[in-house]
């Protein structure tokens, strides 16, 4: 483990098996702290590989019987507006890869309203998280009323885009709204909602899991080097100072921040 410019802890391990195992045990650990400390577990998740290495907690038994699942309360960072029975739903991916195997009350889990149109799903979210902050379920962060969940769990494009924030996009300076929608996506789906950064940078716990090994290598060199950037960056975040940053640049959690990634990202970093 290695602490970087940001103050972030970077955990390489050997493959992606490994990685997926120490994720799992950090979100254990976290899950066991929060479900003590404020009898709730309020975790926002992404889409694309990270949900594929989340899968240690619902395949070993001890992870599987031993997490207080009834405490989670389960959120996404970003939506594609499609049914969430569409193969391009974060929903779906989470639901069919995780969700669907540990005791969650349905109750607990929160989906984009994905029948709206994209203004209003943004909205339509945003008023179910501010509901859930009034009545204490999600915390809030005192710096700047914006909603602070225990745990946000995110992957990067090789572009450098977090959540539904993508390069250049003028969403990434957004300091009022905490959900937005977006309808220009560069990669398909168009239409997405996505949290902005005031959101995602009042997170109590932030990871970033980028396991590269499987990839193409030009998209190993790319995700590499968008990490280097970020983990070099002495600041520039605080949600949207510094148009040319890239989003995954412009985050900078109040809470702790981990990288975890596989070696073959890792050791492109040092070249
Ligand atoms: O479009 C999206 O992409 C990002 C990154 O996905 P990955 O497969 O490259 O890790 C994902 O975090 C986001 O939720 C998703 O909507």
């Amino acid at each position: 483990k290695m602490p970087t410019a940001k103050g972030a802890v970077i955990n390489v391990r050997d493959t992606e098996e490994e990685v997926a195992k120490a994720v799992a045990e950090y979100v254990a650990k976290l899950s066991s702290k929060f479900a003590k400390e404020r009898c709730k577990f309020t975790v926002a998740v992404a889409g694309g590989t990270l949900i594929h290495t989340l899968r240690k907690l619902v395949e070993e038994e001890g992870y599987r019987n031993s997490v207080d699942w009834a405490k989670w309360e389960v959120f996404w960072v970003d939506e594609r507006l499609v049914p969430l029975t569409d193969k391009e739903s974060n929903y779906k991916l989470a639901y069919d890869g995780f969700l669907s195997k540990v005791p969650i009350p349905p109750s607990n889990i929160h989906p984009v309203n994905v029948t709206l149109p994209a203004d209003a799903a943004a909205e339509d979210y945003q008023t179910l998280i501010k509901t859930l902050v009034d009545n204490k379920t999600v915390d809030f962060s005192n710096a700047n009323g914006s909603p602070k969940f225990d745990l946000m769990l995110l992957g990067m494009g090789p572009d450098g885009h977090v959540a539904s924030l993508f390069p250049g996009h003028p969403l990434l300076q957004e300091k009022q709204r905490w959900v937005a929608a977006v309808k220009d996506s560069p990669f398909p789906p168009k239409e997405r909602v996505t949290f902005t950064f005031p959101v995602i940078n009042s997170a109590a716990n932030f990871a970033f899991v980028i396991t590269a090994s499987d990839l193409p290598e030009w998209v190993q060199d790319a995700l590499a080097e968008k990490v280097a950037k970020a983990v070099n960056s002495s600041g520039g975040g605080g949600g949207g100072q510094g148009q040319d940053l890239l989003p995954v640049e412009m985050v900078k959690p109040e809470g702790e921040m981990y990288w975890f990634l596989d070696k073959s990202t890792a050791s492109r970093l040092q070249g």
